[in-house]
């Protein structure tokens, strides 16, 4: 699954409003948009996965970055890229009747920063909602203030123009394996919300006894019959005294944890879950702690 296979980042950047949860809806399927306000303690959130053809795209985004209520500063900017400036491709959209708006012209401020990094495409939305003549006009007007790899005009709502948008994203990332078996990406949305409420959990409870680096892997979900879940979740510590820390005196700590996590899941998805948690060591850390950085996740805890 190597030489044929393509796989890659993609920033999906745009001010509030602009389409963004539509257009992801659209791409990826509905579960989605539930992700956006869950996860976020990510440096970057990924908001879903879809493939296209042999390739495999995943979306992130940098919440609350593009907001800027006065000029952006070049520090300010840079940091506020996080986890799209590890992405491979930038897609900013717009709203095709708004145009070029000030919060727009912010975001083109902080592109034209980083310029040269990343290709960035551009995407006028909500196309259904202007005349053609005006399309043209934006087009060139936002060509003039950028330099876009490409223009695409969509209707994330109504889908026209998307799978064209997809199928360039596809072909614009490089060859490698992918990053998420293809029969979890359906429930992958759902997995990281789980991973990340048990993590929550295990900050809360350890605060400075928490092992620096630790991470949680939802490595099963299976659908009951009755409408629960039962989710496998593991902790992952890199030492091998860290894992008592994390059970507590008799697996007290766990059990806590393990109980404060599912009430949430439960509520969260608003259905009955089955929660096993098991904690593990994994010594090659480093090797991995590089592998999620590079996926613009931050799973380091302690800092
Ligand atoms: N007419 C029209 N409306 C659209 C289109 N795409 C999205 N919308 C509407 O625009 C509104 C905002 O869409 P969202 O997808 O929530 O926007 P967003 O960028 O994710 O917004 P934030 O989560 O605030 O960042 C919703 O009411 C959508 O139904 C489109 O192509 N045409």
């Amino acid at each position: 699954m190597t030489e044929e296979t393509q796989a890659g980042f993609v920033a999906l950047i745009g001010e509030p409003n602009a389409g963004k949860s539509t257009l992801l809806n659209r791409m990826v399927g509905a579960k989605v948009s539930i992700v956006t306000h869950k996860v976020q303690t990510t440096r970057a959130r990924i908001r879903g996965v879809c493939m296209a053809g042999t390739a495999q795209l995943v979306f992130v985004d940098t919440p609350g970055i593009f907001r800027p209520r006065r000029r952006l500063d070049r520090a300010m900017v840079s940091a506020a890229w996080g986890g799209a400036a590890d992405a491979d491709i930038v897609v900013l959209l717009i709203e095709a009747h708004r145009g070029l708006t000030e919060g727009a012209k912010a975001i083109i401020e902080a592109l034209k920063a980083r310029e040269g990094t990343q290709p960035v495409a551009l995407a006028i939305n909500k196309i259904d909602r202007v005349k053609a003549e005006r399309l043209l006009a934006l087009a060139e007007e936002m060509n003039a203030a950028f330099p876009f790899a490409k223009t695409f005009m969509i209707s994330a709502e109504k889908g026209y123009g998307v799978d064209d948008l997809r199928d360039w994203l596809a072909s614009q990332v490089p060859a490698g394996p992918w990053f998420y078996p293809e029969d979890q990406i359906a429930d992958l949305p759902m997995r990281m919300i789980a991973a990340e409420i048990t993590r929550e959990k295990l900050t809360l409870r350890l605060h400075e006894e928490l092992p620096y680096q630790l991470t949680v892997e939802t490595e099963r979900w299976e659908e009951k019959p009755d409408g629960s879940a039962r989710i496998d979740q593991i902790i992952y510590v890199s030492r091998d005294g860290h894992k008592g820390i994390v059970l507590g005196k008799g697996g007290e700590t766990i059990k806590a944890i393990s109980t404060a996590a599912r009430a949430e899941m439960a509520e969260f998805m608003g259905r009955p879950i089955h929660l096993f948690l098991q904690v593990k060591l994994r010594e090659n850390w480093q090797e991995e702690a590089e592998r999620y950085t590079e996926m613009g996740l931050d799973f380091k805890d302690g800092d």
